[in-house]
């Protein structure tokens, strides 16, 4: 019987198969540091008077705590100061590359990656962060760790592991336009449930993702953890090859061609079997958004607000009841007639410049409503300035949206950029938790150009509204 893909990196990076009650130990090519997950693992280190073992092999940037606008500040917030200070100090203590604010290449740490080639197929590539199935684009086994892990990755470049199970997400057919990877994926997670995931590497495949960007499969890998999933893959192809092509961290000359050679075994074999499959029509699919508070809590934006009274499972009647509360939502009110007082464009999940030009695309020459706040904040300042060489950002202030530094931002509350308590946004990021983008805030998760057409309508809308 042949290997999924899943499989094949994983074998390839066995330092040790576990015997009996252990877990195998894994080898890591790549760790990603923030500011959030690292201080008490770099703290253990200290304690125990260890090195970094490959501070070659990790890579820290600024994102979470960072405030969008005036760089140039010291930040106001003294917890966000302090997070961000002791990573600066840690990163110089022991050695470890950090892009801090106002560097080139600073911004969320699941964009700058990729970003500089690092990410590659085939390798192993953790963070202490949950969205690190992000870098699964590329054929990479990536996933997000805790932070007494992040030590013992940081100390030993190895990490031990226990097996996962794999299944087969196919999308077959073709999105029709307006429709995005946000959308399916969106699709996928309703499908499947939040905890659908539980233990499995989703692996994305079909002709529907053969035909989708890096930037659009890094957004559906991005949201596998919210399908309750260790990881998500897709098998690097002609587009993951042409994207790394030139990056700074990428193979050159004969290394180059060594790498694609060995890149394109990375495929599930054709008599490999997976553990569970689940298939999406794409030709069926249209702009998809969240009504709840979790991102299974999700339906077709011509729907309505779904009705309690119809669900029969008692347990999730309960949890409709409970999310429609809290997003102060009537059943049966037509998604498309829900107003939103702010729209945010960004995230590792949405934030790339594919994203941007797509939003930029439908708010050239049209208006953010009067009722509405737009935020634009690009995942990593690269994009900015790309988007800026493009005149994206002059398209996005003329239409009266605010043009931001890149972080987080209002992907969840740990910055200045936040919801009041009872305002509702449209966000092109990956979770809508209550109080995740401020303290009472209403999340609906939509895709860019979803979140575009709301700006510009001040309700939910596609771009065929406009
Ligand atoms: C702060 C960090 C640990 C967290 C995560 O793990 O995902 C954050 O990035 C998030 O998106 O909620
Ligand atoms: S952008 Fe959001 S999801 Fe991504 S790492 Fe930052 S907080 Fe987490």
């Amino acid at each position: 019987m042949g290997s999924t893909l899943a499989e094949k990196v994983w074998n390839e990076h066995l330092v040790r198969r576990g015997t009996g009650h252990e877990p195998d130990l894994l080898y890591i090519d790549l760790h990603l540091v923030h500011e959030v997950t690292s201080p008490q693992a770099f703290e253990g280190l200290r304690l125990a008077g260890r090195e970094v073992r490959r501070p070659d092999l990790t890579l820290a940037t600024e994102d979470h705590n960072v405030p969008t606008e005036g760089a140039e500040l010291p930040i106001a917030d003294p917890v966000s100061r302090t997070q961000v200070d002791t990573l600066r100090k840690n990163c110089a203590e022991f050695g470890v590359r950090l892009h801090s604010m106002g560097d080139t290449e600073q911004g969320i740490v699941h964009v700058v990656g990729p970003q500089l080639g690092l990410t590659q197929p085939g390798t192993t590539v953790v963070c202490g962060d949950s969205h690190t199935s992000t870098h699964g684009a590329f054929g990479a086994l990536a996933f997000g760790i805790g932070t007494s892990e992040v030590e013992h990755v940081l100390a030993t470049q190895t990490l031990p592991l226990r097996p996962f199970r794999t299944m087969a997400i196919n999308v077959e057919g073709t999105l029709r336009p307006g429709v995005t990877s946000k959308d399916v994926i969106l699709a996928v997670i309703s499908r499947i449930g939040t905890g659908g995931g539980q233990g499995y590497v989703l692996e994305y495949r079909g002709s529907a993702v053969e035909s989708m960007s890096m930037e659009a499969r890094m957004t559906m890998c991005n949201m596998s953890i919210e399908a309750g999933a260790r990881a998500g893959m897709i098998a690097p192809d002609e587009t993951t090859f042409e994207y790394l092509k030139g990056r700074s961290h990428a193979p050159r000359d004969a290394d180059w061609d060594a790498a694609v050679e060995y890149w394109k075994s990375l495929r599930t074999d054709s008599d490999a079997v997976y553990d569970a499959e689940v298939t999406i029509d794409a030709d069926t699919l249209t702009p998809f958004v969240t009504w709840g508070t979790n991102p299974g809590q999700g339906v077709p934006l011509g729907e309505r607000v779904p009705d309690p009274e119809e669900i029969a499972d008692e347990e999730a009647r309960a949890a409709t009841e409970k999310a429609l509360e809290y997003m102060d939502l009537t059943a049966g009110t037509p998604l498309r007639d829900v107003a939103v007082d702010t729209v945010f464009l960004g995230s590792c999940t949405n934030g790339r410049i594919e994203d941007l030009r797509s939003a930029a695309e439908l708010l050239r020459d049209r208006e953010v409503s009067s009722d509405v706040r737009m935020l634009v904040v690009p995942g990593s300042m690269r994009v900015r300035q790309q988007a800026e060489e493009e005149g994206l950002n002059e398209v996005f202030t003329a239409a009266g949206a605010e043009w931001r530094s890149a972080g987080c931002s209002m992907c969840l509350g740990m910055n200045p950029d936040q919801l009041s308590p009872g305002e509702r946004a449209a966000s092109t990021s990956n979770r809508n938790f209550e109080g995740r983008q401020g303290k009472g805030g209403r999340t609906h998760l939509v895709s860019p150009v979803v979140a575009a057409a709301t700006a510009v309508r001040g309700t939910l809308s596609s771009p065929e509204d406009l």
